[in-house]
């Protein structure tokens, strides 16, 4: 195979689509808040549920015929339907759905009141701890820690005789008792954004403390903000209704914690009369949690979104098509993969530029490249663990036909560890210090195997037995600490390659070992390779480790593929200036090492 020209494998970044489609990428990006929730059916159907029953609480002069604790003893536990009593009456003869109206509004009042407090005195406190000097830290810090000492709802019940038992009195203590939360979100956010360069350029200016916490640090954490805001109004109706519950407070309030309470005697009787509270209770906390993690997918990202990208460049889609081209017989095709972050001003900067590369069944491709160049958010994209905040702004990642960009993460998780596995940089750190290695492995292939205990873990033996373990029983029932490095890269090998998968994905799997065992590991995966026919991605910034196992090298700078070709010829007769530096660096090392590099490579490549 000659070496791929580089006109095929030059990627568009110098084309009028790339810019386009990244300026498409950061239009989406800056897409404004509100739409981008307007987008997000979860979002919009919790929102809609919240805007109908608060409304329905605004209007309930207009909706019943009775006073919230106007009583019939007539109508004591009236069933649902009774006339002037839709859904029944308490055990007192009132009006239940004008007691769950009117329960609505204490609902609505107790979270107003609450999360303002908690936001008012978390937020302040967070921006003048974060802000500002070690010393207003350390009082902002000793303060919120006081408060935590305090048990928050038996100081509720305690300060009653404080309180007179008025619910939004109570709720003003509990939005005391919310704020640490907000403060640490806050503090954390602006101790890390009060460093960046937009922040020492913005004082340099002239721009005084108020100004800059203001407008740039407020900016930055107003996004958790909104989110936890949700979350605590969520807490303060259900702290709120809890008390009522206990029978704390105004017995004149309505309430769904005294409603429930009052149903809850009379179970047996009239269980309709438990039920609605209940049900309107459970319905809007339901919706706060649920439109608080919709509003952090969207004002945090949740998964990279692919960006829809021009027809001519979906070169994925009709390349697998067309019968004559190389790619059709590939297993991983890769095709004008773009990747890129958003920055502080809201551009996006591209790391992954346009990236193509194809790995054919039982192939082993190396992707080279310095420190930074992409290696890994290629890999990452293709195992679909890119970084929350990560864009795809264009191409495509077919797998075995299937296109894996814009997959959820269910989706992905279906492939992963079965069809797709991965070996890490760091072994250590990817074994749980907490649970025996063979539990972990045994979980992992359950997982991806759908197979029975005993039987994964007698896979689990043979496999480690495999890969070149001694006493298999005993690393088996070991914990991570009790094993080297080596070895524990062995039994993530062992763990990765026991679903038999597809494409191993294995990224400086040797870079954290010593050097006689990075030899030893090189030589399994080799060997694991020829026996299940692997295809294996091999990403690392080393020649001599590629020129071991690989068959064919895509080499990488500054998110680009510079060259790409089968091994032999790279190394022969590397064209690029920066494939020809690489390797020149390694001849120095060679020298140095004086064995001689030609025959390192050759000799242990696969062809
Ligand atoms: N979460 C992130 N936010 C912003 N930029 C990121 C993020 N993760 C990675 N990058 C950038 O993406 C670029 C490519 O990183 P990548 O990890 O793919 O490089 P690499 O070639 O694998 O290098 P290394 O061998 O050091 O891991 C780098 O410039 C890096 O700073």
């Amino acid at each position: 195979m000659s070496n791929q020209p580089l006109s095929q494998i030059e990627p568009a970044s110098t084309s009028e689509g790339l810019h386009e489609t990244v300026e498409k990428a950061a239009d989406t990006s800056r897409t404004p808040t509100w739409k981008r929730l307007l987008r997000d059916p979860q979002a919009v159907i919790t929102l809609a549920i919240l805007l109908v029953i608060f409304l329905l609480g605004v209007l309930t002069p207009f909706l019943t015929q009775h006073g919230p604790n106007e009583s019939d003893l007539q109508m004591v536990n009236a069933p649902v339907g009774t006339p002037g009593y839709p859904l029944g009456a308490d055990e007192s003869g009132r009006d239940i759905w004008t007691r769950l109206l009117h329960s609505t509004n204490t609902a609505a009042i107790s979270a107003l009141i609450g999360v303002s407090v908690a936001l008012a005195v978390g937020v302040t406190a967070g921006l003048v701890g974060g802000y500002f000097g070690a010393r207003s830290r350390a009082l902002t810090e000793w303060t919120f820690n006081l408060i935590m000492t305090f048990p928050g709802v038996l100081l509720l019940i305690i300060l009653m005789p404080v309180t007179g038992g008025d619910y939004r009195a109570t709720m003003l203590i509990f939005g005391v008792l919310l704020a640490p939360g907000i403060y640490r979100i806050v503090r954390n956010l602006v101790l890390g954004v009060k460093n960046e360069l937009y922040v020492d350029a913005a004082r340099v200016s002239g721009l005084g403390n108020l100004s800059i916490l203001g407008k740039h640090v407020l900016f930055v954490v107003r996004g958790p903000i909104i989110i936890a805001t949700a979350f605590l109004a969520g807490a303060t109706i259900a702290v709120q209704s809890g008390l009522a519950f206990l029978g704390v407070g105004s017995l004149q309030i309505p309430s769904f914690g005294a409603m429930i309470a009052s149903g809850f005697r009379n179970l047996y009787i009239a269980p309709t009369q438990f039920l609605w509270p209940s049900l309107m209770l459970g319905v809007i906390t339901a919706s706060l949690v649920l439109l608080g993690n919709s509003l952090r997918d969207i004002l945090e990202g949740s998964k990279p979104k692919p960006v829809k990208v021009k027809k001519g460049q979906q070169v994925a889609a009709t390349a697998v098509k067309d019968p004559t081209d190389p790619a059709t017989d590939s297993l991983l095709n890769i095709s004008d993969l773009g990747i890129a972050y958003k920055s502080p001003n809201g551009s996006l900067n591209e790391v992954v530029k346009g990236v193509s590369l194809q790995i054919r069944r039982g192939e082993v491709l190396g992707l080279v490249g310095e420190s930074g160049s992409g290696k890994s958010q290629t890999a990452f994209a293709t195992l679909g663990v890119l970084p929350n905040d990560a864009i795809i702004t264009r191409g495509s990642i077919l797998f075995d036909g299937q296109e894996l960009v814009g997959l959820t993460d269910r989706q992905m998780g279906a492939l992963r560890g079965k069809d797709i596995a991965y070996i890490p940089q760091e072994p250590m750190s990817n074994l749980d210090p907490n649970f025996r290695v063979g539990a972990q492995l045994v979980e992992g292939a359950r997982a991806a195997l759908g197979i029975s205990k005993k039987e994964a873990k007698d896979r689990i033996l043979a496999l480690l037995k495999r890969v070149g373990i001694v006493d298999p029983e005993r690393t088996f029932n070991s914990y991570p600490h009790q094993i080297s490095g080596g070895m524990a890269q062995r039994v993530l090998i062992a763990g990765a390659v026991a679903s038999r998968p597809k494409l191993l994905i294995a990224d400086e799997p040797t870079t954290a070992l010593d050097v006689t065992v990075q030899a030893e590991i090189l030589d399994l995966l080799r060997d694991l390779q020829a026996e299940l026919d692997l295809a294996v991605l091999l990403v690392t910034h080393n020649f001599g480790v590629v020129a071991d196992v690989c068959e064919r090298i895509a080499v990488m700078q500054r998110g680009v593929v510079v060259e790409a070709g089968s091994a032999v010829e790279i190394f022969q007769n590397p064209r690029h200036e920066y494939t020809q530096m690489l390797l020149r660096a390694i001849l120095d090392e060679d020298k140095v090492r004086t064995d001689p590099p030609v025959a390192a490579f050759s000799g242990g490549m696969h062809t």
